[in-house]
């Protein structure tokens, strides 16, 4: 679906910007496909650079690492605007666990795309209570290209498209991988929320006794 239209023939085009942005829950492939297209980009020799949350540090604190262990070298950053001066002089941006950045990712993505960068954001749409995860609406909105990926439920094996905690954590960020979440479809996930409040309501009581 996407090319990488930077040179034709030996000769350069003129710089197009645009965002892509890849979602979808936990375990559904975004990194894999962050990793894909952005490999497709080095092989077409096009200067590419990829960023991830500094805070992400789950499986290695510069590389940029799947669950299935593919990974791509990335430079951590804290906040959005750190990307500008290194990503004025590329060609293809990534960004991976967007999800974390805050709002001003939006401006600096349409900030990149406006001066001719292609930039691929990948991060979860929606946090462990299906509620919309940080800046990732707002970047939806504004992209050319929408990607949505899905998992498997690990309960009945339908399509997943929500991350459930294992944890009785109430923290939007909890980093973690199957040892704290797994994918679900929508009816198995509204089973464990359901779950979750009955035992709660049950706890509840059980201390008035
Ligand atoms: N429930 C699941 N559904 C699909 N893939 C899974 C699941 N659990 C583990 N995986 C593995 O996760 C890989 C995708 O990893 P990754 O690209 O890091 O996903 P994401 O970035 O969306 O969390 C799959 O190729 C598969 O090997
Ligand atoms: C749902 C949810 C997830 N997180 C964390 C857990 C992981 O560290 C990342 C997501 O990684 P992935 O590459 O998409 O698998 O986000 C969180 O902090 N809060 C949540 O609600
Ligand atoms: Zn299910």
């Amino acid at each position: 679906m996407f090319i990488e239209p930077r040179v034709g023939n030996g000769r350069e085009l003129p710089r197009r910007g645009w965002i892509e942005v890849v979602v979808g829950s936990m375990f559904s492939g975004k990194t894999e496909e962050l990793i894909r297209r952005l490999n497709r980009a080095k092989i077409a020799r096009q200067r590419v650079e990829i960023f991830k949350p500094a805070l992400d540090t789950r499986y290695h604190a510069e590389d940029v690492v799947s669950h299935n262990a593919t990974s791509i070298r990335s430079t951590p950053i804290a906040f959005p605007h750190e990307m500008l001066l290194p990503a004025s002089s590329c060609d293809v941006v990534g960004i991976d666990e967007a999800q974390f950045f805050d709002q001003s990712l939006v401006e600096v993505c349409n900030q990149l795309a406006d001066h001719g960068v292609r930039v691929i954001v990948a991060g979860l749409d929606m946090d462990y209570q299906g509620k919309p995860f940080g800046p990732m609406p707002a970047l939806l909105a504004v992209a050319e290209y929408v990607t949505k990926v899905h998992a498997v439920c690990v309960r009945c094996g339908d399509i997943a498209t929500y991350s459930f905690r294992k944890t009785p954590s109430a923290e939007q960020v909890l980093l973690g991988e199957t040892d704290s979440y797994e994918a679900r479809c929508r009816h198995c996930f509204l089973e464990g929320q359901q779950e979750r409040t009955a035992l709660g309501t049950a706890v509840a009581e059980a201390a008035k006794h």
